[in-house]
């Protein structure tokens, strides 16, 4: 399950504002990736483009043979079908219950008996935790519970890709803990490709395996979590250390004459923060997508900071990792490397 999406040479312009220009990225099947960018900088525009829903100017989203910018009408509307989307307020019908608003696409997209349409939306309901609340409507729950519940009727057509546009909007720190062990649960689960646009530091930095970075128009990098999370180039590492220091101002960009007044203070990047641990299923199960811990590092010779890959049990997942491999008989693409040797 999941399929890749190759992006090329991908353009974006509303009249005159180019939005990105030259965007190129693979989002690789079954992954988890993450996509950043200062507020305006065209994520939700990015995510519309993939999903057809906006034209670029130029370039390609391949999906498949199928090239979606080029596809004709019925071959467009055919392959959005492989496509589920969290919207960021659930985009729930608030007239509807919850039972009713999940439903919607099958009924309105599938020739499915009621019968089957109860079970299929009873199975999802189960799946992000929500049944029970079968009869609420949108504006009688949390706002928690609205995004499981959009991403439940995102569920709903078995989608091949996921599209979440800020999942963490709005939530409180411990709810979205919550919606990202989701998250990662349910890739495990059904094993399609996720697309992420967060702007939560802590849920790019732990739920992924990929990160990208918009930034003055153009994708500055896209690539394993780990290479974002050691790299020095000045942009990623200010945004992904959420630091005031750094080319990123108030209003976008920091002009020549700011930079320089930070360079006489002596500001740098700062120190690399150790690499977090990467969340892993709630079931302890490993992702059949997920990278070996420190993999990335030690294939481009970087040494981790100390205190790297240590979670929120004290777990030290460079020790941990082989044992628990093991113990799962599961085989992951790089897991079989010498873990934990050379950090
Ligand atoms: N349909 C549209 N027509 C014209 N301009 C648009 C349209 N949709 C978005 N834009 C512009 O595109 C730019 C990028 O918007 P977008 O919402 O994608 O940014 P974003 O990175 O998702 O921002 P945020 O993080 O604040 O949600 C904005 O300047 C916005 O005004």
């Amino acid at each position: 399950m999941g399929v890749e999406i190759r992006v090329e040479g991908l353009t974006k312009r509303f009249g005159r504002q180019t939005i990105w220009e030259d965007v190129s990225l693979t989002l690789p099947a079954g992954e988890i990736s993450v996509l950043l960018g200062p507020s305006g900088t065209g994520k939700s525009v990015f995510l519309k483009t993939l999903v057809g829903l906006l034209k670029p100017e130029r370039g390609n989203v391949w999906i498949g043979d199928r090239n979606l910018p080029q596809l004709p009408e019925d071959l467009l509307y055919e392959t959005r079908k492989l496509f589920g989307v969290l919207f960021q307020d659930g985009a729930l019908f608030g007239s509807m219950n919850l039972f009713d608003n999940i439903a919607f696409p099958l009924r309105e997209h599938t020739k499915k008996s009621e019968t089957e349409v109860r079970k299929i939306v009873l199975e999802k309901m189960e799946m992000v935790g929500l049944l029970g609340a079968e009869g609420k409507l949108p504006g009688e729950i949390s706002g928690g519970m609205r995004k499981r519940a959009g991403l439940a009727r995102a569920l709903v057509l078995n989608p091949e890709i996921i599209l979440f546009d800020e999942p963490d909007s709005g939530l409180d720190p411990v709810r979205t803990a919550y919606l990202n062990q989701l998250i990662v649960d349910l890739n495990a689960q059904i094993g399609a490709t996720f697309l992420i646009v967060t702007h939560d530091i802590n849920t790019a930095r732990t739920v992924p395996d990929n990160i990208g970075l918009l930034f003055r128009r153009e994708l500055i990098m896209f690539g394993q979590r780990e290479m974002l999370l050691s790299s020095e180039e000045p942009v990623v590492r200010q945004f992904l250390n959420a630091r005031r220091v750094g080319p990123i101002g108030m209003s976008e960009e920091k002009d020549v004459s700011e930079l320089e007044a930070e360079a006489k203070l002596g500001s740098d990047p700062g120190k690399l923060p150790p690499i977090a641990a990467q969340l892993m299923p709630s079931d302890g199960r490993v992702r059949p997508t997920q990278h070996a811990p420190g993999s990335w590092l030690r294939a481009n010779g970087v040494t981790p900071p100390p205190g790297s890959f240590i979670d929120d049990l004290g777990r030290d997942w460079i020790q941990e990792w082989p044992r628990y491999v093991a113990s799962m008989g599961t085989t992951t693409a790089d897991a079989a490397g010498p873990v934990g040797k050379g950090l």
